[in-house]
């Protein structure tokens, strides 16, 4: 093979490898009508990749490059707007919904996070940036219905998978975005900048910069100052325009991450990528962090810590990163991504006893060691949304706790 410099420093990924598995969803029907043989085979095919790996990536799947891409730069007009406007659509903590700044999320507890993120439960004009950006909300709406739908596609396969009633896991979702607070479903739009070494500050500061095409975002790049809070020195240094297209400063100890591991905490995640920028997991009883690599129009699925404990681990959650690449050419772009993370209504009650008696029900089948969550869930019951507000109240510290 003629030798370039991107072969060169060509990183191994789960993909090249051929270890990730894929699952066409060509003619699987509509939301309405899902084509039974088509949902029986998906079953079949999630039951041995999410039981042996935790992932699998899905193609055919019926949203279009196209919308994904609209809604990527719709983020980036967000992300373009000036810091008070911004701050009107900020995340409160309420609810899951709105936009969260970089060096916000901790999932480590400790490591600011470099990315923008723009959580949507709720689907209704006045909680999307729809004043400053005509047609951000029928977009991002359209697009989160897509996704909805999808998820409820493969909730039908999981239960088919797991050999229950095709309905149990759809009659535990049934209020997915229906904006009455019933459930935490999300939508999550996000950017994380181009990381760029500044080489005459001695690598002391990461420049961000534009270059890739889906990269039209000029505006903050944070200053991650660690002595006092961090979300004062976002703010203080979003609202001013002199480091507009600026630095990112590395903590003393250069702990900066794109996105800490975690374990997503719903039943499953939905997630798209417009480029190789850093996604890494460790498949089950593997404790190797490994980068999974990009394939263009798929959308990948993981399970959630619901999910695990509704099988008693036998689908286990899956620890994921995103870290900032080592090659220069890939982490000189920007890196969009949208997230939807399917999560139960609410009130349902979340125990590994759940699931009708199957094999999956059964305490036999499984001879794994427990992990902690799953042990707790064991000792007390409790429903979704009291598990989901104490994996907030982890990720966000202090702004969540009201
Ligand atoms: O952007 C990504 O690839 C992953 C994001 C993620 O894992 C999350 O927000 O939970
Ligand atoms: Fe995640």
């Amino acid at each position: 093979m003629l030798k370039t410099k991107a072969n060169d420093d060509k990183v191994d990924t789960l993909l090249t490898k051929g270890l990730v598995p894929i699952i066409d969803l060509a003619h699987c029907g509509t939301e309405e009508a899902p084509v039974r043989s088509v949902v029986n085979r998906v079953g079949h095919q999630l039951q041995k990749c999410l039981s042996e790996k935790g992932l699998c990536l899905l193609v055919n799947h019926g949203i279009s490059d196209e919308k994904l891409k609209t809604a990527w730069d719709h983020l980036d007009d967000f992300v373009d707007l000036p810091n008070d406007v911004r701050e009107l659509y900020i995340r409160t903590g309420d609810d899951n919904h709105g936009y969260v700044r970089p060096g916000v999320e901790r999932f480590d507890g400790k490591t600011p996070e470099l990315r923008h993120a723009f959580n949507i439960c709720t689907l209704n004009a006045t909680n999307l940036p729809e004043e400053p950006l005509p047609g951000f909300a029928e977009h991002i709406s359209s697009l989160a219905q897509d996704f909805k739908a999808l998820s409820r596609f493969i909730l039908q396969a999981l239960a088919v998978s797991l050999d229950i009633p095709q309905s149990f896991f759809l009659e535990k979702h049934s209020h997915m975005l229906s904006g009455d607070h019933d459930n935490e479903s999300t939508l999550r739009l996000l950017y994380y900048p181009p990381i760029i070494e500044d080489t005459d500050d001695k690598n002391d500061f990461v420049k961000g910069s534009c270059i890739y095409s889906y990269q039209r975002c000029l505006s903050d790049q944070p200053d991650f100052r660690p002595e006092s809070n961090p979300r004062d020195e976002i703010n203080e240094l979003d609202g001013n325009e002199e480091n507009k297209n600026t630095t990112v400063r590395q903590l003393p100890n250069g702990e900066m991450i794109r996105c800490g591991a975690h374990t997503d905490y719903g039943t499953f995640t939905l997630l798209a990528q417009d480029s190789e920028g850093g996604l890494e997991v460790k498949l089950p009883g593997s404790e190797k962090w490994q980068r999974v690599g990009h394939l263009p129009g798929a959308i990948l699925i993981n399970c959630g810590e619901i999910l695990s404990i509704w099988t008693k681990e036998r689908y286990p959650a899956l620890p994921h990163r995103v870290v900032i690449p080592e090659q220069q050419h890939i982490r000189s772009r920007g890196r969009h991504s949208i997230a939807f993370f399917c999560h139960p209504d609410n009130l349902t009650m979340i125990s590994p006893n759940d699931l009708p008696n199957t094999e999956a029900g059964t305490d036999t089948v499984d001879k794994k060691p427990r992990k902690k969550s799953f042990k707790a869930a064991k000792e007390k019951v409790y429903n979704a949304y009291q598990l989901i507000q104490k994996r907030f109240r982890e990720t966000y510290g202090q702004q969540n706790s009201h």
